[in-house]
C-alpha cells in the first residue's frame, strides 16, 4: 500500500484540456476530454475525532468537504494534514486520511482532485477496550466484546498487505451485502447472506483482517448503524472439559448477542476463529468419544448461529486454516469465501519495509533519515534496481537492493513470522545500539534462512 501523503498539486481542469479520461477517470493523456460528474472515481476519507471532541459529526463532515473543496489535491493513500488555520477543525479533529485509491493509482497514474468524488466518514474510536465475558468459576471467558469502531483495532487495515485487490474486494462484498439488507431487498428474489470465511494457512493474517474489516464497516456505514459491537466467540472455550457447563454459556452468550441484534441501530458481527473447531466438535460428539450433553451443546450453537444468519444487522465473520470444505451447514453457503495465502515476493518486501519504518520512527535503527526515498515502495523498486549506482554499495540505493534480497529470502514465512523477523535479527546483533541498516538488513536475511530451515517440511 502507498503510503505517500497526498500532495498539493497545479494541474489543468479538465475544462481547460490537458488530461483525459479513459477508463474511469484515471488515466492520464494529452488530448483534452471533459469528465463528467458520473464518471467521478468515489474516494473515502476517514476523519476521526479527537476524544475530547464533542462536535456534531454532520458538522465534521461539511467542514472537512469545505476544506478538501478549497483545495487542490492529488488523491493518494494516507494522511492529510489537518489545517492550521481551520480552528474548528484542529480543535476537534484528530487525523483525516484519504483510503482505497490504491487500485486507481497503480502504475504511476495519480488521482486529481476533480477527477474524485470525496465520500467522507466521520467517526470517533471508543476507548473502552475488550470487554471479556467474566463467568466466574474459574472457567475460561466465553467471548470478548469491543465496541466499534475501537481504538486498538485502528491502523490495523493498513498494516495488513496482501495481493492487490483481497481487502477491497471483501470490503466491497460485505458493502453490498449491508446495502442490500438496508434497502429491503426481498431475500426469495434475489438471495445473499452475511457470512465471510477467510481460509487458509496459520499466520497469515485471517483474524486480523476479519477485525480490521469489521471496523471498517463500522465506520463506512456509522450513518446508517451509530452503534457497532464486534463479539469474537472463544469455540475452544465452549467446548472445553466444562461440558456440563457448555449449554448455559451457548445460552447466555446467545441471548446477549440476541439482545445486541433486537436494536436495529445496531451493527453486530460475530468472529467465530478456526471455525473446523464445531464441525470436530460435532464429530467427536457424534462417535460417541464426548460426554452425551455435548451434542446438545454443539447442535445448540449451531442452530443460535443459523438462526441469527438471518438477521438484517448482523455479519459473522469466520476464519479457518483448513482449506478443504468444512462440514458446517452455516458456512457452508457463505458468500464470501476467500483464500489468505502466504504473502507473496511484492507483499514480504513491503511488510518489512513497514517493520523498518517503524525502527526508524523510534530510533532503533539510525543512518536512514530520509526512510521513503531509501527504501521505495515495490512498484518504484523495479526501476531503481536497474540504475547502475545500486551496484555500489556506499550509495543508499543499494539498501532498497538488500531488503528486496531479505523479502526473497522469505519465501514460505508467514506475515507472522515477518512481523517477527526484525525483532529477531535485532536480538541477535553484537552491538544493537545505534544500528546501522546495512548490518541489520543482512542479518535479517540470515535470519529469515534459519527460520524457513527450522519450518516443517
Ligand atoms: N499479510 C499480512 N500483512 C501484514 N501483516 C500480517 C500479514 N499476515 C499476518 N500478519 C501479521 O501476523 C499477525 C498474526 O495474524 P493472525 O493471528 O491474524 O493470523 P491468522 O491467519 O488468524 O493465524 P492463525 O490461523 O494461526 O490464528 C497479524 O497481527 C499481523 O501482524
Amino acid at each position: 500500500m502507498s503510503a505517500s501523503s497526498p500532495m498539493e498539486v497545479s494541474m489543468q481542469n479538465p475544462q481547460d484540456g490537458g488530461i483525459g479520461d479513459q477508463n474511469g477517470g484515471v488515466t492520464i493523456n494529452s488530448a483534452p476530454s471533459p469528465i463528467l460528474p458520473q464518471d467521478k472515481v468515489l474516494v473515502s476519507v476517514e476523519v476521526s475525532l479527537k476524544p475530547s471532541s464533542t462536535a456534531r459529526a454532520n458538522d465534521v463532515q461539511s467542514a472537512v468537504e469545505r476544506m478538501l473543496e478549497k483545495r487542490s489535491l492529488s488523491y493518494s493513500d494516507g494522511p492529510v494534514p489537518v489545517p492550521l488555520d481551520d480552528r474548528f477543525l484542529t480543535e476537534n479533529v484528530q487525523s483525516i486520511c484519504i483510503c482505497d485509491t490504491d487500485e486507481w493509482v497503480q502504475n504511476h497514474e495519480i488521482l486529481l482532485f476533480w477527477q474524485v468524488k470525496p465520500v467522507v466518514h466521520v467517526f470517533q474510536l471508543s476507548e473502552e477496550g475488550a470487554c471479556e465475558d467474566v463467568s466466574g468459576d474459574g472457567q475460561p471467558s466465553t467471548f470478548n466484546e469491543w465496541i466499534l469502531p475501537a481504538k486498538e483495532f485502528d491502523g490495523m487495515w493498513e498494516s495488513l498487505i496482501y495481493e492487490s485487490g483481497l481487502k477491497q474486494r471483501l470490503l466491497r462484498y460485505a458493502a453490498s451485502a449491508l446495502l442490500f439488507t438496508e434497502k429491503g431487498v426481498n431475500p426469495f428474489l434475489v438471495s445473499w447472506n452475511r457470512i465471510v470465511l477467510l481460509h487458509g494457512p496459520p499466520g497469515t493474517g485471517k483474524t486480523s483482517l476479519c477485525k480490521a474489516l469489521a471496523q471498517k464497516l463500522s465506520i463506512r456505514f456509522n450513518s446508517r448503524y451509530p452503534q457497532c459491537q464486534l463479539i469474537e466467540v472463544n469455540a475452544h472455550s465452549l467446548f472445553s472439559k466444562w461440558f456440563s457447563e457448555s449449554g448455559k454459556l451457548v445460552a447466555k452468550l446467545f441471548s446477549k448477542i440476541q439482545e445486541m441484534v433486537d436494536e436495529e441501530n445496531n451493527l453486530v458481527f460475530v468472529l467465530i476463529d478456526e471455525v473446523e473447531s464445531l464441525a470436530a466438535a460435532r464429530k467427536a460428539a457424534l462417535s460417541g468419544s464426548e460426554p452425551s450433553d455435548s451434542i446438545r451443546v454443539v447442535n445448540a450453537l449451531l442452530t443460535q448461529l443459523d438462526k441469527l444468519k438471518s438477521a438484517p444487522n448482523v455479519i459473522i465473520l469466520t476464519t479457518s486454516n483448513i482449506t478443504a470444505a468444512i462440514d458446517i451447514a452455516f458456512v457452508d453457503r457463505a458468500d464470501i469465501k476467500a483464500y489468505v495465502g502466504p504473502p507473496t515476493l511484492q507483499a514480504r518486501y513491503e511488510i518489512l519495509r513497514s517493520c523498518l519504518h517503524e525502527l526508524v520512527r523510534t530510533g532503533i535503527l539510525s543512518h536512514l533519515e530520509d526512510c521513503e526515498s531509501m527504501l521505495p515502495n515495490f512498484a518504484s523498486l523495479k526501476e531503481k534496481l536497474n540504475m547502475p549506482e545500486v551496484q555500489d554499495a556506499q550509495t543508499p540505493l543499494h539498501l532498497c537492493k538488500q531488503l528486496f534480497e531479505t523479502a526473497e529470502a522469505c519465501e514460505g514465512l508467514s506475515g507472522r513470522s515477518l512481523r517477527k523477523l526484525p525483532f529477531l535479527a535485532h536480538a541477535a546483533l553484537a552491538n544493537p545500539y545505534g544500528c546501522d541498516p546495512s548490518k541489520f538488513l543482512s542479518t535479517m536475511t540470515d535470519t529469515a534462512r534459519r527460520e524457513r530451515s527450522e519450518l516443517p517440511d
